[in-house]
C-alpha cells in the first residue's frame, strides 16, 4: 500500500508502483480481453483438434478468446455452444464421408434424406453450414464426377435454400492427406458450384490443403470468393501452430478474405504441438486483422 504524507514523496511512489506493475506478467485472459480486436474475420475452432478438451471448456475459452464459434460438431452437440453465446459454425448432417459421397450417384439418395431429416434441425439450432465431400475418385473421371456432383448437390439445393442452411463441399489435398480425393482443386469445385447455381452450395476453402495441392491462396480467394462459403486454418507443412515454422502468411491471407466482403467464418483447423490454448490464441491474434 501506498503511504506518504508528503505530495512529492507520493507522487514519486505512485510513479515507481506503475513503472514495477507495467514490468510485471499479467493474467494472460485479461491482457486479452483489454486488447482491442478488429473482428473483420469471425474467427472459429475445429473441435476435432482439442479433443482431449471437454467441448464445454473449449466453448468457455473461445468465448474468453473472442472466436463466434466452434466448428464440425455432431447433431447431438450443436446446441452446447449456445450456452457459451457460441454457434456451431459447421455441422456434421450425414453429408457422407470423404472417401463416399456426391462424386457417385448411388450416395446421393442417402444423403439427400440425411440433409432432408437434418438441415431443418440446423436451422434450428443456428448452424449457418453444414459439410459435404466429393468422395474419390476411384477410376472416375473428374468430368464425369462433376457431372455427378452437380446432379446430386441440384437435389440437395431446395433443402438449403428453403431452411437458409448453406452446403459447402470441402476441397482437401490428394497429395499428402487424403489421396484419390477429387475435390482436390478450387477449379474443379468452383465448375461445380456454377452449375449448381445456388448462393446456399458453396465449397469449404481449406487453405492448408489447397496451399499444399495449388498455392497461389490470395489469387484464387480473390477471384473465386463468390463460392467460398468457409475457411479452414492449418500450418504448413504439417498443420500445426500457424507460427514461422510454416510457409503461409496468414495476416495477408486474412486481410484479403475480409476484404472480398465475407461474412462468414473461419475455423481453425490445426493440430497443436504445444499447449493447445495457448497455440490457439496466438492464430486467433494472428488471424484478428
Ligand atoms: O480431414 C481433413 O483433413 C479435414 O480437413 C476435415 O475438415
Amino acid at each position: 500500500m501506498i503511504q506518504s504524507s508528503n505530495p512529492m514523496t507520493r507522487r514519486r511512489l505512485i510513479q515507481t508502483a506503475a513503472a514495477t506493475a507495467a514490468t510485471l506478467p499479467l493474467n494472460p485472459l485479461a491482457a486479452h480481453a483489454e486488447k482491442p480486436r478488429h473482428n473483420r474475420i469471425h474467427q472459429s475452432v475445429s473441435r476435432w483438434c482439442y479433443q482431449k478438451i471437454p467441448l464445454d471448456t473449449l466453448c468457455t475459452a473461445a468465448a474468453a478468446m473472442g472466436l463466434k464459434g466452434i466448428d464440425l460438431l455432431n447433431l447431438d452437440e450443436w446446441e452446447i455452444p449456445k450456452r457459451y453465446g457460441l454457434i456451431c459454425t459447421m455441422g456434421y448432417a450425414g453429408g457422407g464421408e470423404i472417401n463416399q459421397a456426391l462424386n457417385r450417384v448411388e450416395n446421393h439418395a442417402a444423403i439427400e434424406a440425411a440433409f432432408r431429416k437434418n438441415i431443418p434441425l440446423a436451422a434450428k439450432a443456428g448452424v449457418p453450414n453444414v459439410i459435404t465431400f466429393s468422395g474419390l475418385r476411384a477410376g472416375l473421371s473428374d468430368d464425369e464426377g462433376a457431372r455427378n456432383t452437380v446432379a446430386g448437390l441440384k437435389r440437395l439445393k431446395p433443402i438449403a435454400e428453403d431452411n437458409g442452411v448453406t452446403i459447402n463441399m470441402e476441397l482437401l489435398n490428394s497429395k499428402r492427406d487424403h489421396h484419390d480425393y477429387m475435390c482436390d482443386h478450387t477449379a474443379w469445385g468452383v465448375r461445380v458450384c456454377e452449375e449448381v447455381g445456388s448462393p446456399r452450395i458453396k465449397l469449404l476453402y481449406d487453405i492448408y490443403h489447397m496451399q499444399i495441392m495449388e498455392g497461389d491462396l490470395i489469387a484464387t480467394i480473390r477471384t473465386n470468393h463468390q463460392w467460398l462459403g468457409h475457411y479452414h486454418t492449418g500450418g504448413v507443412p504439417g498443420r500445426h501452430e500457424l507460427d514461422d515454422t510454416q510457409e503461409v502468411q496468414w495476416a495477408a491471407v486474412m486481410r484479403a478474405i475480409a476484404d472480398t466482403g465475407f461474412t462468414g467464418y473461419v475455423a481453425h483447423e490445426f493440430v497443436p504441438t504445444r499447449d493447445p490454448l495457448t497455440s490457439l490464441r496466438q492464430a486467433v491474434d494472428l488471424c484478428d486483422v
